[in-house]
Formats: C-alpha cells, sequence, structure tokens
C-alpha cells in the first residue's frame, strides 16, 4: 500500500478547519439546539458567554438589561446557559422558600467563590451550612442587639457629622461624601465583626484593609469572567505577579489579626460576630473560616450601606423641593440631636420613602446574583428551566421598567407613600434586600 505524506501546509490547515468547524457547531449548538433554545435574546449572547462579558467588563450589563428586557420580554436568554427575569413573580419563585420536597435553587459557585482554594462562607454556603450559619449570625440581628450596639453605632454616626462640620463649615472645601459614607460604614461595621473599627474616618482615609477590599472587588468581576474558561484561567492565574500574592497574603494575616484582637474581648460582646464565636469550639470553626465570614459582614454591609446613602444624597442635592420636605421633617420632629435614634427615625415618612426611592433609583445590588436550577428543573414565572440553567433578576433593569413603576426615571418618593398618582406601580417588583432565606440578614 502506498502512503502519501502530507505536508505541513495540509495539516496546519486541516487543524485549523477543524478549529474552525467546531467553533461554529458549537456556537450553532448554543444558538439553536440549547434546551434554552426557545427563550429570545440577541444571537451573540444565546451562542457564546463573550456578548455577557463584554458588558459586565464595560460596565454596562445592569442598564443594557433594560433594553434587553424591553426588545425581548420579560424572560431574555444573556448567555449560553443563562436567563434573566424581569417578573416580580420571579423573586419568590427564585429566591423564595420552598414547600417540603421542593428543592431550593443554589448560588452559582462560579460567579461566589471564582477561585476553588476560597473559603466557604455565609454567602457562599451550600443550604446545609448556611442554615446552621445564619441561624447563629441572626443573633447579632436581633432588635435586642440592635439596641445594644446602637450606642456603639451613634458615636460613629456623631464622629461623620463632626468630621462634616470640620471639613464643610468654612465653606471652602469640596468632600466626597461617598469617600465619608465609606469611611463611616466601615467604621461602624469593623467595630461590629472586628471588635475594633479601621479608624478611617479619625484618618480621613481608607485603611489598607478596606483598599485592598475595594481592589480585590474588580480583580473578581475578571476572576468570575475567567471562571467560564477554565484552563485560560489557571494560565492568567500563573501570571499573577508574586506582589500580588503577597498583598493577598498580607490581606489575610491582618485579617486574622484583627479576629485574635476580638476573639481577646471575649464572646460577650454584643456584636455581629458574637454568635459565630460561642460556636467556634463545638463546630471546630477553623480561623480562616471565621476570617471569611467576618470578612463578608463587613463587606456586604459597608459597601452597600454607603452606596444607598450616597445615592439619596444625590438625589435629594438633585430635587431641591424633596431636600425642603426631608429637611423640615426632620426638624419639626426632633428638637434636639439627642431624640434621634433607631426607634425614632421611624417617624421619618417621607426620609423614608426618599431612602426607599433611592434604592429603587440607584440599588446596591444592580445586576442579578447568579442561581443555579436545581435536580429536575424548575418553573420559574410559568417558565421550564432545565436543571443547571443560570437565573437572575436585574435590579437596576426591573426598578427602571415603566411597566412596573411610573415615570421610573425620575425621583418620587411620594410612590412609597400611598400616592394614587403611582398606584400603577408594581411595589411586590421591589425586593433591594432580596426575599427568601438568603435575603440580607442586615435588612434592619
Ligand atoms: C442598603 C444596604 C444593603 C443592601 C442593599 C443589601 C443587599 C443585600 C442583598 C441583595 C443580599 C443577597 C445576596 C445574595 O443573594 O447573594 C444581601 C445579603 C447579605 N447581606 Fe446585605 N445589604 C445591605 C446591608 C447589609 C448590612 C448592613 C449587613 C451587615 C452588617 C449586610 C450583610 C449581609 C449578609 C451577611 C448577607 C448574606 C445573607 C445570607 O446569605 O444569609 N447587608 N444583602
Amino acid at each position: 500500500m502506498l502512503f502519501l505524506p502530507i505536508g505541513i501546509g495540509s495539516a496546519v490547515g486541516l487543524l485549523f478547519a477543524s478549529i474552525f468547524a467546531y467553533i461554529v457547531a458549537y456556537l450553532a449548538y448554543n444558538a439553536w439546539l440549547n434546551p434554552l433554545r426557545k427563550y429570545p435574546g440577541p444571537l451573540f449572547m444565546r451562542a457564546t458567554r463573550l456578548g455577557y462579558l463584554h458588558r459586565a467588563f464595560r460596565g454596562t450589563l445592569p442598564f443594557d438589561m433594560l433594553d434587553l428586557h424591553k426588545k425581548y420580554g420579560p424572560v431574555v436568554r444573556i448567555a449560553p446557559n443563562e436567563l434573566a427575569f424581569a417578573d416580580p413573580a420571579a423573586w419568590n419563585d427564585i429566591q423564595g422558600h420552598r414547600t417540603k420536597g421542593q428543592l431550593e435553587f443554589e448560588k452559582a459557585q462560579l460567579f461566589y467563590r471564582p477561585i476553588e482554594s476560597m473559603e466557604i462562607d455565609i454567602i457562599s454556603a451550600d443550604r446545609t451550612e448556611h442554615g446552621l450559619l445564619r441561624r447563629t449570625l441572626s443573633h447579632g440581628f436581633s432588635d435586642k442587639s440592635l439596641r445594644e450596639q446602637q450606642p456603639m453605632i451613634k458615636a460613629y454616626i456623631d464622629k461623620l457629622i463632626q468630621r462634616l462640620h470640620e471639613n464643610c463649615d468654612d465653606g471652602s472645601k469640596t468632600v466626597d461624601i461617598m469617600a465619608w459614607y465609606n469611611f463611616t460604614t466601615f467604621d461602624i461595621i469593623g467595630d461590629l465583626a472586628f471588635g475594633e473599627p479601621f479608624g478611617c474616618l479619625d484618618s480621613s482615609d481608607y485603611h489598607p484593609w478596606v483598599r485592598i477590599i475595594f481592589q480585590m472587588a474588580r480583580a473578581g468581576v475578571v476572576l468570575q469572567a475567567l471562571g467560564y474558561y477554565p484552563s485560560l484561567k489557571n494560565f492568567l492565574l500563573s501570571l499573577v505577579p508574586e506582589s500580588v500574592r503577597e498583598q493577598n497574603k498580607q490581606h489575610e494575616e491582618l485579617t486574622n489579626e484583627k479576629l485574635l484582637r476580638r476573639m481577646e474581648l471575649g464572646a460577650e460582646r454584643p456584636d455581629l460576630i458574637e454568635g459565630l464565636l460561642r460556636k467556634k469550639d463545638e463546630w471546630g470553626l477553623t480561623m480562616s473560616r471565621l476570617s471569611s465570614n467576618a470578612g463578608k459582614l463587613i463587606i456586604g454591609g459597608s459597601e452597600t450601606t454607603a452606596t444607598l446613602l450616597s445615592g439619596v444624597t444625590y438625589y435629594l442635592a438633585m430635587n431641591p423641593a424633596a431636600l425642603e420636605k426631608v429637611t423640615n421633617e426632620v426638624r419639626s420632629t426632633f428638637k434636639t440631636e439627642d431624640e434621634i435614634d433607631f426607634n425614632s427615625v421611624n417617624n421619618l415618612t417621607y426620609m423614608l420613602a426618599c431612602l426607599n426611592e433611592a434604592l429603587r433609583m440607584y440599588p446596591p445590588v444592580p445586576v442579578g446574583l447568579p442561581r443555579v436550577a436545581p435536580k429536575g428543573g424548575a418553573n420559574v414565572c410559568g417558565h421550564y428551566v432545565p436543571e443547571g440553567t443560570v437565573v437572575g433578576i436585574h435590579q437596576w433593569a426591573l426598578y427602571h421598567n415603566d411597566k412596573f413603576f411610573k415615570d421610573p426615571f425620575n425621583f418620587h418618593p411620594e410612590r412609597f407613600l400611598g400616592d394614587s398618582a403611582f398606584e400603577s406601580d408594581v411595589r411586590e417588583a421591589f425586593q433591594p434586600f432580596h426575599v427568601g432565606p438568603r435575603n440580607c440578614i442586615g435588612k434592619k
């Protein structure tokens, strides 16, 4: 038999043709044959995740989602295996409490723990571990604990006001109010989770621990994206410079040192970590598991709250009539600052409406946090969602959709005060703290 040797050129050509054929087949399968094929969405997003990633990197995903829902409807396929829902009923269907025998949607680990070696915490834990952590941590969020924490929290707020007076009273300086809100919330929740503040309000600057958290948040978006391409991720991770690894190590050490100092104060402190410290020996909790949970409390509570405060400040500054109303309400409700506390602020109905309206217009969690459909699939808003499908509800897009909120791009606190002009609003759509067993533990 005669064998004809293939030239190198032909072999390379064949290789490229095979790769090309594979890619075309992969894209065509995703777009037209995949079990999610009946759900509408842009062709590029249905065929590959690159469309989603591009929007996430560009920072426009939350806003693009509104256009996508307007064009394709309440269910949009935004990646080969991912659906976005813009329907108030989706909150309960995806995140609500399950009845007996019904399986929960799990958290998408690619998103919550983009590096497998990352420690598990209350936000990323599976159902069983989450239940234990949640019950234990909830002591620190009870009404009783909040009452006990109040003097400490008030002291930081007094300090913020004092520091703003120092910086603003002569009218010559501009302050970055977003930074000051972050200084305050990181100091408060730092004290509640680590037993000591970060000293941001004193130094008028971010503590290195906080600065690294902000840097890691940016790196997190890249890591989450790379999670879809594991080989590329491992390759790129191997290129991470030693200095960055060292910085991460220092951050871990700093967290452990803080936690050790908190542990020396004993468990009897009405803060957020107390419950977990009590269970430390019984559950054999390691330092790194404790630290990761303390860290998540700080990250979950600080930046979100500072974002909301920044949003409401911006909208009040842009809406002088609302600012005047809220100012009058505060000044007519209280005669002295001492009268302001966690209970009495509930009398500020207009201010609370402003905060709700800011949560609607400027939600601190603007994108859909991904959940994965359980074994056997599930029904969401009457649609069958196959097992393993990623689903999410994108808050910014939902709250700016005029199907659910009248005049959604303008600031109308009145919509939260029963004003009949807004009776067409679908209030159940508004869930800034999510719903169900994994909703925000710090909501109160
Ligand atoms: C305006 C302020 C806040 C907003 C908008 C907010 C929003 C949220 C949302 C949407 C979730 C669900 C996350 C998910 O589904 O993965 C969540 C969870 C969580 N939040 Fe908040 N949050 C706020 C303030 C706080 C505060 C002050 C704390 C603590 C001091 C806190 C601690 C947590 C924790 C620990 C979780 C995880 C709960 C669990 O998985 O059981 N948050 N938050």
